[in-house]
């Protein structure tokens, strides 16, 4: 009781510490500690809502620093006999919420600052959705197209070789991300289980017929649907059948929002994927087109649609834009580009502060990605929970109880966003470094 109230009251001299003490980034400092780095940009953000809530600079910089960065070789010995090594890693930003949690993403491209800034993301994420997690994330830098699904499974078992020691159903939890999926999360869980038992919630997203839970393959989008919405309802302007759609990036969750947007009346005039995209000013069949490319054909080569150039996706005109595929495509000059009322951020770190600076000025309303894409990390603990309890929930309560997870937490962003006249981005980083700050002080620091 004592300990608690040492707490509350260290929380509220927290609170009460003023700019004037000098440790705090104010906006003016940002311009000169900007690069162009996805954690920088990461940082900017969460600084940006740092600065509403005057916390002293120690604080901050807990809460900005991640806590384990593990970095890793993975060498395997390819299908023609030789041998290749890639680099891994896997970036533990928070657990004062929860075991660390984030997907693992398998891209050529992918660096400790991706993954860092994604990391830090999960943090925020976790606590905007507020489920009992932190913030992880992991990457192999690999282009998966390189290899035979043999050389991926060794490659997965590999990194779960490395990372064992520091994952674990109640330490770490990895789930699918870009170019990674149910099969990958299968092959995490049983290279896992040989040295620790049967250990089905040492990973989310897997198979349904393999501990997996029904619903997580289509949450992310899923919940982006719902904050869709949740937005379309707080700001008056109508809902998703009456409205347009286009969308970047056509894998797990840009085809399932457009799916279920299109399921709800919305129409998709079009998509693109990292090789092409298709317009359709009636409304692209997107069943069919899912169809289409499940038969291995080019997205760009669907027949009920013409071929733009993927390169005019975001500034195509439209009610509500998705990106949905990788991270700073919306920087200042692509943001000039948008040709819609509504950005809805289902990838992770779409858009780069300068394009953010340049959305608010044209009166573009960003919903952000630590709500938006919320409903994968959000399925994915109700899989954790039904693995701990070895039961299996239908698909039906999954998306019932993820419906009513994404509605809360938009009223909450909603509520500090019109109280303190901020952005959403914003209004959703109070959110979550109220929630983690108030953890770290309730657990202490000894
Ligand atoms: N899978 C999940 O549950 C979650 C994913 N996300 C985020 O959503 C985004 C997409 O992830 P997934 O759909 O899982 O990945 P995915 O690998 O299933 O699909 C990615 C899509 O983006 C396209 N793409 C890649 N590079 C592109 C480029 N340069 N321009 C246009 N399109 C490009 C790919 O062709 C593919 O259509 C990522 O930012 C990821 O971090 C966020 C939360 C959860
Ligand atoms: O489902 C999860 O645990 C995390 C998914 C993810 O990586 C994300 O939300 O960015």
């Amino acid at each position: 009781m004592l300990a608690l109230r040492r707490c509350r009251s260290l929380f509220n001299n927290l609170r009460t510490v003023s700019v004037a003490s000098g440790s705090i980034v104010t906006p003016a400092n940002y311009g000169q500690e900007r690069t162009n780095s996805a954690s920088a940009n990461t940082n900017f953000f969460i600084r940006e809502a740092l600065a509403e809530l005057e916390y002293p600079g120690k604080l901050q910089r807990l809460l900005l620093t991640p806590e384990r960065e593990v970095l890793v070789e993975l060498v395997i010995t390819k299908d023609n006999g030789e041998i290749e090594t890639f680099n891994a890693y896997r970036v533990q930003h928070s657990n004062s919420r929860g075991p660390y949690k984030g997907g693992l993403r398998y891209h050529p491209q992918v660096d400790l600052d991706d993954i860092r800034s994604l990391a830090s993301l999960m943090t925020w994420k976790t606590a905007v959705m507020d489920i009992p997690f932190g913030g992880a994330k992991g990457g192999v830098a690999v282009d998966p197209k390189t290899l035979s699904e043999r050389e991926l499974e060794k490659l997965t078992r590999k990194l779960v070789q490395a990372l064992k020691d520091v994952v674990g159903p109640t330490a770490d939890i990895p789930a699918p991300d870009m170019n990674t999926s149910a099969q990958e999360m299968a092959w995490f869980f049983d290279e896992y289980s040989k040295f620790s038992g049967f250990s089905p919630a040492v990973v989310t997203g897997k198979p349904v017929n393999l501990h997996g839970s029904h619903g997580r393959e289509a949450a992310t989008g899923r919940g982006t649907v719902f904050a869709t919405r949740e937005l379309l309802r707080a700001t008056g302007a109508g809902q998703i059948a009456d409205k347009t759609f286009v969308i970047q990036g056509f894998g797990n969750v840009g085809a399932w929002a457009a799916e279920i947007f299109q399921d709800m009346g919305g129409k998709v005039l079009a998509v693109s994927d990292a090789f092409g995209a298709i317009y359709n000013e009636q409304g692209l069949n997107v069943k069919g087109l899912r169809k289409h490319m499940a038969e291995g054909k080019p997205l760009k080569e669907f027949p009920e649609g013409e071929a733009i150039d993927p390169k005019t996706i975001l500034s195509t005109p439209c009610d509500v834009l998705v990106p949905a595929a990788i991270g700073n495509v919306i920087d200042a000059a692509t943001a000039e580009l948008i040709d819609a009322k509504y950005v809805v951020e289902a990838a992770n770190g779409p858009t780069t502060p300068e394009g953010d600076a340049v959305l608010r000025k044209r009166g573009i309303t960003v919903l952000p990605d630590i709500y938006t894409n919320g409903g994968g990390v959000t399925v994915s603990f109700f899989e954790w929970v039904q693995n701990l309890q070895n039961f299996r929930w239908e698909e039906d309560e999954v998306n019932k109880r993820l419906d009513r997870v994404m509605t809360e937490s938009f009223g909450h962003i909603w509520e500090i966003a019109q109280q303190k006249k901020l952005p959403l981005r914003t209004a959703a980083f109070v959110k979550a470094l109220q929630s983690v700050t108030r953890a770290h002080l309730h657990r202490g620091f000894d």
